[in-house]
């Protein structure tokens, strides 16, 4: 690493190729950026497109600035024209697991490196927890990998956990049977340390199998056991939330730094979530911030499941008349990849007409902007780990639809940890969400909930201001790990 006032640190930041991992680890490499580091922020060819795209309606920014640029590597699998799906996620990991991305990846550090580049030579990556196959690239540069988790200490730790239940016979399931005969909620494992009370169904979902060789299952086995790899560990987590989990990761890992949640760190740092953080796939409607501005404080329910849950047609009906029925107003965000399409997939016209002037339905928002009005009052979420740290920092509680992954683990801690979400079972059903919607923003639970939201708010407030934990522990890995000592800011 040059020495100091010699040359601008080098980071090259690479997320795993999905929404949610692409936008914390842009608001880590701004945070970076802004420390004085030279960016070189990696998507796949697919999303460096879709990003594009978003970007021609002011949805996203993809053009370089001074001392950050974008560049994009194959995955090695074809890119489609339909810039509005999501890649198929087995695919992803089979393709990261075979080594696709090694090569290219390789390549464009060498690339970096020459003196013609017109940067600075690259000195740290800074990879996702689940693209470890930098670990390599990193040991033939010599230069220091610290991997980014996106996801919750609770949600990594389950994946991590993935290697044990496997040596204890516990996965892959015995029978089919057991993912509906009720073995998943009456097993509990009592041997995680700082997760109590954790039911088999409570754990990433991938355990939901038979097959000993299932892709996602055994990706993530083996992405979260390689991050033994990383020079160190960053996660979008905090203390006051996550203490024992994280205690435990640091235990397992050694240099572990909590420094979420990002979203109020880059607040803290520029004022606001900055222009060049906006890294949407789909094109943003705004519109429904004009629409929240007519209604009254806490009236408003956000329906919105993230960038890769699907839902079938039953589902989506029945979300519909729960909606309809709780009396209550809704924004509602349905992408138009959000619906399995062999199902009878539509909104029913009834519906539409009994929510006429009390819904607003898009198909992708601000939704930080969105979860910081005062017309919110509660949120349906997938539970994705951004949208949880959103909505705890700006104080809203939650209706819990799990979908896929970490976020079952997070919807275990919402509700039974963090006393700020109530969960609606997978098989949904209308009168149970009208049932939660009217309770949370109406009810007893719902005014506690929201009191306990208000108060995470103000926790996670102060951990990113100067002198809280997550803003010490960014100061720490920028210093100690990332610039390798040297002080250049
Ligand atoms: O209309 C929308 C919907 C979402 N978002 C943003 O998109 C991100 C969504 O992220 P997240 O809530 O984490 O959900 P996923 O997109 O599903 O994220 C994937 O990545 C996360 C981080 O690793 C995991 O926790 C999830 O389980 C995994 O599905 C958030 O920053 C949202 O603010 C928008 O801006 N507008």
């Amino acid at each position: 690493m040059g020495s100091v006032g010699e040359r601008k640190p080098h980071a090259v930041c690479i997320p795993y190729p999905a929404q949610g991992h692409i936008n914390a680890m842009l608001k880590l490499a701004n945070l970076l950026h802004f420390k004085g580091f030279h960016i070189t922020f990696v998507h796949t060819e697919f999303n460096y497109k879709r990003v594009a795209n978003a970007a021609a309606a002011g949805s996203s920014v993809i053009g370089s600035v001074d001392g950050f640029r974008y560049e994009a590597i194959p995955d090695g699998l074809p890119i489609t024209s339909d810039l509005n799906s999501s890649q198929d996620l087995r695919s992803l990991c089979a393709s990261i697991h075979d080594g696709s991305l090694y090569g290219p990846f390789r390549d464009l550090l060498e690339r970096l490196n020459e003196p013609s580049s017109g940067v600075p030579p690259v000195t740290c990556i800074v990879s996702d927890t689940f693209t470890s196959f930098t670990a390599g690239v990193a040991e033939e540069f010599e230069i220091p990998d610290v991997f980014f988790c996106s996801m919750s200490a609770c949600g990594f730790m389950g994946f991590y956990h993935y290697k044990e239940l496997v040596e204890r016979g516990i996965v892959p399931l015995k029978s089919e049977d057991d993912l509906v005969n009720g073995y998943l909620d009456s097993n509990v494992i009592d041997w995680m340390p700082g997760m109590p009370n954790m039911r088999l169904r409570d754990l990433p979902s991938f355990i939901r199998t038979t097959d000993p060789d299932e892709v996602i299952f055994n990706f993530g086995l083996n992405e979260a056991q390689a991050s033994h790899r990383a020079t160190a560990i960053i996660i979008n987590s905090f203390d006051d939330l996550e203490g024992p989990v994280l205690d435990e990761m640091s235990s397992t890992f050694g240099a572990v730094y909590p420094i979420g949640p990002l979203n109020l760190l880059c607040s803290q740092a520029f004022g606001t979530v900055p222009e060049s953080a906006r890294s949407s796939l789909w094109k943003e409607d705004s519109a429904c911030l004009d629409w929240l501005e007519g209604r009254e404080a806490n009236s408003v329910i956000y329906v919105n499941f993230g960038s890769l849950a699907t839902m079938t047609g039953q589902q989506l009906t029945e979300f519909a008349w729960g909606l309809a029925n709780s009396g209550h107003d809704f924004l509602w965000i349905i992408r138009p990849d959000a619906l399995v399409v062999d199902e009878s997939a539509a909104l029913p016209r009834e519906f539409l007409v009994e929510t006429s002037g009390r819904g607003f339905l898009a198909s992708w928002c601000p939704q930080e902007d969105v979860l910081g009005h005062p017309s919110i009052g509660g949120f349906l979420t997938h539970c994705g780990w951004n949208s949880t740290m959103e909505a705890i920092s700006s104080g809203v509680p939650m209706i819990c639809w799990p979908f896929f992954a970490d976020q079952q683990p997070n919807c275990r801690f919402l509700c039974a940890e963090w006393g700020v979400g109530m969960e609606v079972d997978d098989d949904v059903k209308r009168e149970k969400v009208e049932e939660m919607v009217r309770e949370l923003l109406a009810g007893e639970k719902g005014a506690e909930m929201r009191r306990k939201a208000s108060q995470w708010k103000e926790r996670a407030i102060r951990v990113t201001e100067p002198g809280g934990r997550s803003f010490i522990k960014f100061e720490e890995v920028v210093k100690d790990v990332l610039s390798g000592g040297n002080v250049f800011y």
